[in-house]
C-alpha cells in the first residue's frame, strides 16, 4: 500500500467536469467559467489540501458531490478509500442520497471508503477498537442511556447531595481517562463526593456504558499510546472531505488534525462551509481554536444559484462578516414563476395564531397548484420549543399549539415511541418510502431495550432492524416483531391512540421483553401516546398531520402543506418559500435584528472595530441561515409593535411588502 504522501491524486480534466455537471443535471457548463470568473472551475479541479468557503446555496455540497463523483469514477485503490465526514446525520444522508443517484458514485459507500459523520468516524476507527482491545465492552453509545445508567448506580446520599448543589446528571460525563471532568461545579477532585462521582462513571464506562462525546476521549488515548494509528489511518484514507466545517467543535477539529494532518505524511484534507452560518446547540458555544475554518487556502465562491439578486440583498447584512453575494439563482426546478417580493407578516397577542394562515393563503394566491404540491413550503423559528408563555411569541408553540419539537430534533434521540413514528413519517414527506418506518420501529424497540437495562451493542455496522431479528431468540419473538413492523407499514406509521392501546403498545412491550426481560415502571414514559390540544379532533387526519407538524392549509381540503421547525433543522436545505418567525431568546430575536432589516446595520462588527457580543453573533448567524434557504420567497413574521410608523416606510422603502395578520386577511 502507498502512503498517502506517495498517492497520486487523479487530474482533473475538463472532460471530467463537463461529465460530472451532467450527471448533477446542470448540463454541460453548470462549473464552467462565468465571464472572466473560473473559480468553480478551479475549486472543482483542486484536489490539494483547500478550504472552500462560499456563500448560502453557491452549491457547496453539491460541488464536493460532484468532485466526489470525479474520484469515484477514477478510483483504483482497492484498499485506499476516500472519506468524507460530515457534522451531522442529516448532512451524512444529504451525501448519501445524492451519491447513490449515480451507479458510479454509489461506490463510495461501501468499502475501501468512508462517508459518514465524524462521531461516527471516532467511533468506528479509534475509539471501540481500542476499548475491546482493552478488554471493555462497548455496548450503548447514547448520553441519555449512559447518564441515567450512572445516576442508577450512585448511592442515594449522593443523589441527594447532586440535588443541594444543583449539579445535573452531566456531572456524571467525563473527558479524561481517569473518568475526572464534567460539570462538577467547585467540587475538589479528592473530596469523597467528587470521588464517589467519578466512580460510577468509572463503573457504568467498564460495563460498557457511554456518552457520546466520551467517545474522543478514548480516540486520543489511543493516539497517545499508538501514534502509528494515525499514519495508517492517513494510508488508508489519503484524501478527506469535511462538509460543513464551519460547525466543527474544537473537540472535534483538533482530534481530525492529530489524524489526519498534523507532521509528516498528512492526507489532502478539503473543507466545505461558510462561516456566517456556524450556528452551534448554545450560543454560548465556540468554534474551534485548533485547526480553524476557514484557513489561509481558501477559494471564495460568491454566486448563489438558490436565489436571485433581490433576496441576496435583503441577506447579505446579517453575515457576520458580510459577503458579496452574487444572486444567480433560483436554478430551474419544478417552479417556473418568477421570484416574488418578500413579506413581512405583522401581529400581535391576539393574531399571533393567524400568521400561518396568513403565510398559506398568500402562498396559495401566488403559485399555481402544481406548484404547492411540488414545492417546498416551509416555516421555522428560532426557538422551536420552550415552556414560556410570554412575552408573545416565545417559541413556534405560539404560532402552532400541537406542534411538536421532538419530532424536528435531529441532533437527540426521541422519548416517545410515538415520537419515533412522527420523526420516520416527517423524513418520509409523503413518498411511499417505508424504510423510515422500519428504521425507527426497530430503532425505537432498541431503545426501550437499552433504557431497561439491556446492554446491547449499540456500536454495529447493521440495520437496526437486522439488528433486531439478529438479537430475537425465538419464533415467536419474531413473529411478535414481524407484526408490529406490518401494522405500523400497514398504517403509514400513523396510528390512533386505540390501535396503540389495542395491540400495538403490547407488541412493543413484548418484543422489548424479548432484548430485556421485565420492563420496569421507570420506561412507562416512553410508552406513552400524545395528548393533543385539539379535544375532540384527536382522531382526525388534521390532527394526525399536526403531530407530523405540518401545518395545511385551508384545513378542510388543504392544497398546501407547511413543514414547521427550528431553524437549525433546516441547515443546508432549499426550500421555494420560508417563512422565519419571531421568537424570544432573552429578547425578541428579529426585533433585536431590526437595525439589520432596516439597512442600518450591516455584519456583526460594531464602531471600532470589534466584535459585537456572542449572543448577538449567534442571533445574527441563525437568522442568517434562516433567510438565506427560499429560491422563490423570502417572509418574516414579526409583533406589529416592533416597529414605528417611519421604520414601517423604510422596510417597504426597502422592497419589503407588508401584510397584517390583525386585518383577518
Ligand atoms: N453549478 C450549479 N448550477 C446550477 N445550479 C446549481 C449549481 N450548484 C448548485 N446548484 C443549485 O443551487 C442550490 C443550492 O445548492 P447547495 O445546496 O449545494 O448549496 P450550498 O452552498 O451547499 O448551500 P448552503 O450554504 O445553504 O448549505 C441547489 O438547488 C442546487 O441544485
Amino acid at each position: 500500500m502507498s502512503g498517502p504522501g506517495q498517492w497520486q491524486s487523479p487530474t482533473i480534466k475538463d472532460e471530467d467536469v463537463a461529465w460530472a455537471s451532467e450527471l448533477m443535471g446542470f448540463g454541460p457548463n453548470g462549473f464552467a467559467k462565468v465571464g472572466d470568473n473560473d473559480t468553480r472551475l478551479s475549486a472543482i479541479k483542486n484536489m490539494d489540501t483547500a478550504d472552500f468557503e462560499a456563500c448560502p446555496g453557491s452549491g457547496k455540497t453539491t460541488l464536493l458531490v460532484a468532485k466526489l463523483a470525479i474520484l469515484a469514477n477514477r478510483w483504483r485503490h482497492p484498499r485506499q478509500g476516500v472519506c468524507v465526514l460530515s457534522h451531522t446525520n442529516a448532512a451524512r444522508n444529504e451525501i448519501g442520497k445524492r451519491l447513490s443517484a449515480s451507479p458510479v458514485s454509489v461506490a463510495l459507500l461501501r468499502y475501501p471508503h468512508f462517508v459518514g459523520t465524524i462521531h461516527s468516524f471516532v467511533n468506528e476507527f479509534l475509539a471501540v477498537p481500542w476499548l475491546r482491545s482493552k478488554g471493555n465492552p462497548v455496548g450503548v453509545i447514547d448520553t441519555q442511556i449512559a447518564l441515567r445508567h450512572r445516576m442508577g448506580l450512585l448511592s442515594w446520599k449522593w443523589k441527594s447531595a447532586m440535588e443541594r448543589r444543583f449539579l445535573t446528571e452531566y456531572a456524571l460525563s467525563y473527558d479524561a481517562p481517569n473518568y475526572t471532568g464534567g460539570d462538577k461545579g467547585a467540587l475538589t477532585t479528592s473530596s469523597p463526593f467528587y470521588q464517589a462521582m467519578v466512580a460510577v462513571s468509572k463503573a457504568s464506562s467498564e460495563i460498557g456504558y457511554f456518552c457520546f462525546d466520551e467517545m474522543f476521549v478514548w480516540a486520543n488515548e489511543l493516539l497517545d499510546v499508538r501514534p502509528e494509528v494515525a499514519t495508517a489511518l492517513r494510508e488508508r484514507f489519503p484524501v478527506v472531505f469535511v462538509d460543513e466545517a464551519q460547525d466543527n467543535s474544537e473537540l472535534q477539529a483538533s482530534l481530525l488534525h492529530r489524524v489526519f494532518c498534523e507532521g509528516r505524511s498528512p492526507s489532502r484534507r478539503q473543507r466545505f462551509g461558510d462561516s456566517n452560518q456556524a450556528i452551534y446547540n448554545s450560543f454560548e458555544q465556540a468554534g474551534a481554536s485548533t485547526d480553524p475554518f476557514p484557513s489561509s487556502n481558501k477559494f471564495d465562491l460568491p454566486r448563489s444559484y438558490r436565489f436571485n439578486q433581490t433576496i441576496a440583498d435583503k441577506v447579505k447584512a446579517f453575515g457576520v462578516i458580510p459577503q458579496s453575494i452574487i444572486g444567480a439563482g433560483p436554478s430551474p426546478s419544478g417552479i417556473s414563476t418568477a421570484p416574488k417580493p418578500p413579506i413581512v407578516f405583522l401581529f400581535d397577542d391576539d393574531s399571533v395564531g393567524r400568521v400561518l394562515p396568513c403565510y398559506a393563503a398568500h402562498l396559495v394566491d401566488q403559485f399555481s397548484r402544481d406548484e404547492l404540491e411540488s414545492g417546498t413550503f416551509v416555516a421555522i423559528a428560532g426557538v422551536h420549543d420552550s415552556s414560556r408563555v410570554e412575552p408573545i411569541p416565545c417559541s413556534m408553540k405560539h404560532y402552532e399549539p400541537n406542534y411538536d419539537a421532538a419530532c424536528v430534533r435531529r441532533a437527540s434521540s426521541p422519548t416517545t415511541f410515538a415520537q419515533y413514528l412522527a420523526r420516520a413519517r416527517y423524513e418520509m414527506g409523503g413518498s411511499g418510502n417505508v424504510f423510515p418506518l422500519v428504521f425507527a420501529t426497530a430503532s425505537a424497540v432498541l431503545r426501550l431495550a437499552a433504557m431497561a437495562g439491556s446492554n446491547l451493542n449499540s456500536v454495529s455496522p447493521k440495520s437496526p432492524h437486522r439488528r433486531v431479528l439478529d438479537l430475537l431468540q425465538n419464533d415467536g419473538d419474531r413473529t411478535k416483531y414481524s407484526e408490529l413492523v406490518e401494522f405500523v407499514v400497514s398504517r403509514k406509521g400513523e396510528l390512533s391512540k386505540s390501535e396503540w392501546d389495542g395491540c400495538c403498545k403490547q407488541l412493543v412491550v413484548s418484543v422489548a421483553e424479548a432484548l430485556a426481560d421485565i420492563l420496569p415502571s421507570s420506561v412507562q414514559s416512553f410508552l406513552k401516546w400524545p395528548e393533543l390540544n385539539i379535544g375532540v379532533e384527536a382522531e382526525t387526519d388534521t390532527s394526525k398531520r399536526r403531530i407530523d407538524n405540518l401545518f395545511s392549509y385551508p384545513e378542510d381540503d388543504p392544497i398546501v402543506h407547511v413543514r414547521l421547525g427550528s431553524i437549525h433543522s433546516v441547515k443546508g436545505e432549499t426550500h421555494t418559500a420560508t417563512l422565519v418567525l419571531e421568537s424570544f431568546y432573552y429578547d425578541h430575536h428579529l426585533s433585536e435584528l431590526k437595525p439589520w432589516l432596516l439597512g442600518a446595520r450591516s455584519g456583526g462588527i460594531k464602531k471600532g472595530s470589534t466584535l459585537e457580543g456572542s449572543r448577538l453573533l449567534g442571533r445574527l448567524r441563525l437568522h442568517y441561515v434562516a433567510m438565506t434557504r427560499p429560491s422563490h420567497l423570502l417572509c418574516i413574521a414579526m409583533r406589529k409593535d416592533a416597529f414605528d410608523g417611519h421604520e414601517l416606510v423604510i422596510l417597504r422603502e426597502r422592497g419589503w411588502q407588508i401584510i397584517e395578520c390583525c386585518d383577518g386577511h
